[in-house]
């Protein structure tokens, strides 16, 4: 124990969220007052690998306080990125003019014909939509008190029965702006099958929208599923989906479903396409095209939202969309405001481990998450960090999923320290209190880059990114300086004058990452060494004991 309160010397810890490491190590205590409250929010993840709701008259009850936020007196109330508009002082826009002067102020760029007016309060959805009652009460329980930007402009959009292609920040309520009006037009359970979908890249985003869509429907008994490898082939539940009101499925998932005919989509009104421009890529795109093709209804209305809408997606999904109203908060494709980037060279791939031990001990402040190129650079750099006295994990696709539950889990209560992690949790989760993102391996894409720091600076909370760097990651410096000067970061001078990638450099690289050294102390070559002579060790005492064996053997 000694031993490892010395090598976490640097570590700072917040006193409510790692309450007990901090009495193992007496470690400082943070004066970060939003990281403190963050605890009372977050949300644990349940095994949503069931049936949502479906067995519980009232799924509220069978929930544990907890895992939905904890109790409701200790909720706070989130900051948005928005002017504070108490629901008192809502008033109806006098003329256009008004409406543009408040999307200016918000942020929200719409194009398309006909667009409803931006909403100025929650309270607002009574009057003009008689919004749910039981919505309204559980977005106050919620603590949603003043819509973001996108729910402004998405929400009346999506209530006016019009379809749409929405780009906002990452952390921005992008969840809530498709789920509320969806649950509207919903009025009730059904019984006529599926009548709302909603399709993620990832089974833990999918868990996410769940909790968020029970959070959202306490008290009104919806069946929800969220597809499962068990659920997909089991006939018996198969059988009884006819049930469902709603679905969550990644699209592998579902198109196991639509195959073996245990799922039908004929009635699903409402498509959601969460982490759109993902589906939309190759990969993806055949099984979505099936799933469209799957939802027959005549009134089918479709939706999309990403963080990052790329222009090659924007004309993809205009060909398949129905007069669909674009609809942008802030600069497109950028990052959140409220990260502080920054980009550090560190050489060679050997500085990379050099720079995170640096971090380490003059106080790294937990949660942090890591992303790696690869699962072996993960496992790899996990066997790095296990020995440097933090609480460290790793996920990625190789792991279980009841251990990917349990990681999540463990971070979420601050267990864990840092996580590193894939390219798996880079779109979507929403882990409110992650302090620092460290990409230890430089992203892919723009894309990958905006998503993974999402990660940190969500629902207004301030954050911190730090992008590691060497030699071989200089041509592709200057997509990550644009987004860091379009979201306001200070740039160095000579960053700016580098030389972006060309089309097929970019291509090459999504396509492959750039093939580095492994993460390790000692160099490969002594790896491979040491594991040369750990074998000849133990292959040595076989034979020993053979031969013993053999020997007493004899002198019987
Ligand atoms: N109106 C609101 N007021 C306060 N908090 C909100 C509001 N809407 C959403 N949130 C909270 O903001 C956080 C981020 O929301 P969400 O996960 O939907 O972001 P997102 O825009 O989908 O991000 P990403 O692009 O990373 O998927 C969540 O914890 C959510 O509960």
């Amino acid at each position: 124990m000694d031993l490892f309160r010395v090598l976490g010397a640097g570590a700072r810890f917040d006193k409510k969220r790692f309450r007990d490491d901090v009495e193992v190590f007496h470690a400082p205590r943070s004066n970060d007052a939003t990281l403190e409250k963050s605890k009372l929010e977050d949300n644990v993840v349940a095994d949503l690998d069931f049936f949502g709701t479906s067995d519980a008259k009232d799924p509220v009850k069978t929930d544990n306080a907890e895992e939905d936020g904890g109790p409701k007196s200790k909720r706070r109330k989130l900051d948005v990125q928005t002017e504070s508009t108490p629901e008192e002082e809502y008033a109806p826009f006098k003329n256009e003019e008004e409406v543009n002067i408040y999307r200016k102020q918000n942020r929200i760029r719409i194009y398309g014909t006909d667009v409803p007016h931006p909403l100025k309060t929650f309270a607002e959805l009574s009057d003009r939509f008689k919004l749910r009652k039981y919505l309204r009460k559980n977005l106050d329980e919620a603590g949603y008190n003043e819509p973001t930007p996108i729910q402004k402009q998405a929400v009346p959009i999506m209530l006016h029965a019009r379809e749409i292609m929405a780009c906002a920040p990452t952390g921005s309520g992008k969840t809530l702006a498709y789920l509320l009006p969806i649950l509207q037009d919903l009025k009730g359970p059904a019984k006529e099958g599926f009548r709302a979908l909603f399709i993620c890249p990832t089974r833990e985003l999918a868990q996410q929208i769940h909790r968020e869509l029970k959070k959202l429907c306490q008290s009104k008994p919806f069946k929800i599923c969220v597809l499962t490898k068990t659920n997909v082939s089991n006939d018996n539940v198969a059988a009884s989906l006819q049930n469902f009101d709603i679905l969550i499925s990644t699209p592998l998932r579902l198109v196991h479903g639509l195959q073996h005919e245990s799922i039908k989509l004929s009635s699903v009104r409402h498509l959601v396409l969460d982490e759109a421009d993902k589906l939309l890529e190759l990969g993806f795109l055949e099984q979505v095209d099936e799933i469209m093709a799957s939802c027959t209804n005549d009134n089918l209305q479709k939706a999309l939202f990403s963080a990052t809408i790329p222009s090659g997606v924007e004309a993809l999904a205009k060909s398949f969309m129905k007069d669909p109203v674009r609809v942008v908060i802030g600069a497109k494709n950028a990052a959140t405001e409220t990260i502080n980037q920054k980009l550090l060279y560190v050489g060679q791939e050997e500085g990379k481990l050099i720079a995170i031990r640096q971090l380490i001990q003059q106080g790294l402040r937990p949660p942090v998450l890591i992303f790696v190129q690869s699962i072996e650079r993960a496992k790899e750099l996990f066997h790095e960090l296990v020995y440097d006295g933090i609480n460290v994990d790793v996920i990625h696709s190789e792991r279980t999923k009841a251990q990917r539950d349990a990681i999540i889990q463990s971070f979420r209560l601050g267990r864990t320290w840092v996580l590193i992690a894939t390219e798996l949790m880079a779109r979507g989760i929403d882990f409110k209190g992650v302090n620092l993102v460290i990409n230890y391996d430089f992203p892919q894409s723009v894309q990958s880059y905006i998503h993974r720091i999402g990660r940190t600076g969500r629902a207004g909370r301030k954050g911190e990114a730090i992008t590691y760097f060497t030699r071989e990651d200089g041509t592709y410096l200057k997509s990550v300086v644009n987004v860091m000067r379009e979201s306001g970061c200070e740039v160095p001078e000579w960053m700016e004058k580098i030389k972006g990638p060309s089309k097929k450099e970019k291509k090459i690289l999504r396509k492959k990452p750039v093939e580095r050294e492994g993460v390790a102390t000692v160099s490969k070559f002594d790896v491979k060494r040491v594991e040369k002579k750990r074998m000849m060790i133990e292959a040595s005492k076989r034979r020993k004991a053979t031969q013993e064996g053999a020997n007493s053997g004899e002198s019987k």
